[in-house]
């Protein structure tokens, strides 16, 4: 495990204030919880099929060449049915806005959103851009152009 973090300023925008910052809850866990920062007392309720941007409370300015992902909690999706509808979220290096999730309901049950539960998770991802080498025709293959299931099930 690399022991270096990569440095991301973050900005606590007024509503994410008195939460705390996501953080790792174990020593190599892949991705830091999101808190819902909706007003003291507001809820949001999500019936079935339904979806809501939850605020997170965060602007940041990850360094260039980083992404974060929003991905879901497996514990909300096994036990509520409540996904992140985008997932992965991608959240670019120059994203000052602040960080939103969205959260879909696929369970038949309401499913209530309040401040400070943890909805989601993000994760720093180094990314690669590619650049265009135009051709008129690409190398041959085993696979050529089979794709969908060309190889089978079993
Ligand atoms: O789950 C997400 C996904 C995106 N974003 C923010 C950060 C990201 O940099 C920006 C744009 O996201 P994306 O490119 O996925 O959305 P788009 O529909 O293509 O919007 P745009 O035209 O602004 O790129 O929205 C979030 O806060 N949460
Ligand atoms: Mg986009």
């Amino acid at each position: 495990m690399r022991d270096s973090k990569v440095v991301i300023e973050v900005k606590t925008l007024e509503h994410g204030k008195g939460l705390p910052l996501p953080k790792y809850e174990t020593e190599q866990s892949a991705g830091m919880d999101l808190y819902a920062a909706l007003a003291e007392g507001e809820s949001i309720t999500l019936g079935a099929l339904e979806r809501a941007m939850i605020p997170t409370g965060l602007a940041m300015a990850l360094p260039a060449g980083f992404e974060a992902q929003v991905r879901p909690r497996s514990g909300l999706a096994a036990k509520n049915g409540v996904t992140v509808l985008n997932t992965p979220g991608t959240v670019d290096a120059d994203y000052r806005g602040e960080v939103k999730v969205i959260l879909v309901n696929l369970s038949n049950e309401p499913f209530t959103i309040e401040r400070g539960m943890r909805i989601a998770q993000m994760i720093i991802a180094p990314v690669t851009q590619g650049a265009w080498a135009e051709v008129e025709e690409l190398d041959e293959t085993a696979r050529g152009a089979g794709g969908f299931g060309s190889t089978g099930v079993k």
